[in-house]
């Protein structure tokens, strides 16, 4: 079977957003690292090597931590800048921390919260006149299959696009994004990125977002997905990680071909002006067959136009190819249901949505009708005999 590995031609190795490559290490949070076996920490510490210090450090972990890990470093990190040694610990270190505090980071949260100022106060709390254009509220408001179809194209089956946000909104967030940004730069604060994929970028959640964003899933895309992806928990979306993503000169250039950690994933482009950046699908696969190939129907490709949304499922395998010029920034909103993930463990077919388990489903039950004709047939030659 042909494989159409996105625009690298690379197999998808797909696993919570963690990264393709040949070194990835499975995980099962979105923050999870993959670590190049070369440089993997040493057994025995560096007894010669006189640490940095790293008591300025804002940062979840302790500065004393970071002194003890050093000696550990790779012989060829122990040279490099104290900032590239300090994201390489913690990158070790968040992957030992217990999933609870990865997920809440509660004091990593508040140490964020408590220090930093919001620009726009009124992104955070959620405001839908002043968010949303009128045709996405009126849709939301009816609250009906054919509402949301009149509002919404869906260029390929399972992807549904539409006008979402006010180009105000749009570059309201932008311009507070660009200030947590400054103040992260400015203060030294060492944040964690959306995930494993990513070097830019921020967790929205993380800067006091998460209320707004709560009711953005609750109130606005836990209502479409109840139609168009009930059956991977569209109606029980209780979670949510909410985060930007960006591209350009001096930011990520693309994002490799993966699967999301979530159910349905709300993606909406606030800008600003660039070229390239579109998304390509591949898909959509059950864990099970999520390296397996792809077929001509499956593949699509979508391109970003600001305050425009795409509605997918978390599944449906897609990445996006690089951002030639300018500066492209989009809202990412993960969500995922815990009731879904639950009865997902009891479930090997996943036919309703899995290519490829509804391709097996068909093949068996060609290969059965194949075989009950068969057998008429030899009854048929038996009774004429
Ligand atoms: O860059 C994009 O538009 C895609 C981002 C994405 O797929 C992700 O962050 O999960
Ligand atoms: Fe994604």
């Amino acid at each position: 079977m042909s494989l159409h590995g996105g625009s690298s031609g690379a197999p998808p190795a797909v696993g919570n957003a963690i990264s393709y490559g040949g070194n990835g290490v499975s995980a099962d949070t979105s923050r999870a690292v993959a670590i190049v076996s070369s440089q993997r920490l040493r057994l025995t510490p560096n007894k010669d090597h006189q640490p940095d210090t790293y008591d300025d450090l804002q940062s979840y972990f302790s500065p004393s931590i970071f002194s003890s890990l050093e000696g550990h470093m790779p012989p060829s990190m122990l040279g490099v800048a104290r900032d590239d040694k300090v994201k390489f610990m913690q990158e070790i270190l968040l992957k030992y921390l217990p999933p609870k505090i990865v997920k809440g980071h509660g004091e990593y949260k508040q140490k964020i919260i408590s220090n930093y100022q919001p620009l726009h106060r009124e992104l955070y709390s959620m405001n839908p006149t002043s968010f949303f254009v009128p045709s996405f509220l009126k849709a939301i408001n009816d609250n009906t299959e054919q509402s949301f179809r009149s509002i919404m194209s869906e260029p390929h089956p399972g992807i549904f696009t539409f006008e979402m946000f006010h180009p105000h909104f749009c570059e309201l967030l932008i311009s507070e994004v660009e200030n947590f940004e400054k103040w992260v730069n400015e203060t030294k604060f060492q944040i964690m990125r959306p995930n494993t994929m990513n070097s830019y970028g921020a967790v929205l959640d993380d800067f006091g977002l998460e209320t707004m964003l709560e009711k953005l899933m609750e109130n606005f895309i836990r209502p479409i997905s109840k139609v168009f992806f009930t059956e991977v928990g569209g109606a029980t979306l209780d979670s949510h990680h909410g985060f930007v993503v960006e591209y350009g000169k001096d930011r990520d250039a693309d994002l490799g071909f993966h699967v999301d950690d979530s159910e349905v994933t709300l993606n909406v482009c606030l800008g600003k002006q660039f070229s390239g950046g579109e998304l390509f699908f591949r898909g959509m696969r059950c864990d099970k067959h999520v390296n397996t190939g792809t077929h001509s129907e499956e593949i699509f490709d979508y391109c970003h136009v600001p305050g425009r949304a795409v509605l997918h499922r978390g599944r449906h395998r897609h990445g996006a190819r690089a951002t030639i010029s300018g500066h492209r920034i989009n809202l990412l909103l993960w969500c995922r249901s815990s009731v879904y993930r639950e009865m997902k463990k009891y479930q090997k077919d996943f036919s309703t949505w899995c290519g490829e388990c509804n391709r097996e489903k068909k093949e068996k039950q060609r290969a059965s009708i194949a075989a009950m004709k068969l057998e008429l047939f030899r009854r048929e030659g038996e009774s004429t005999a």
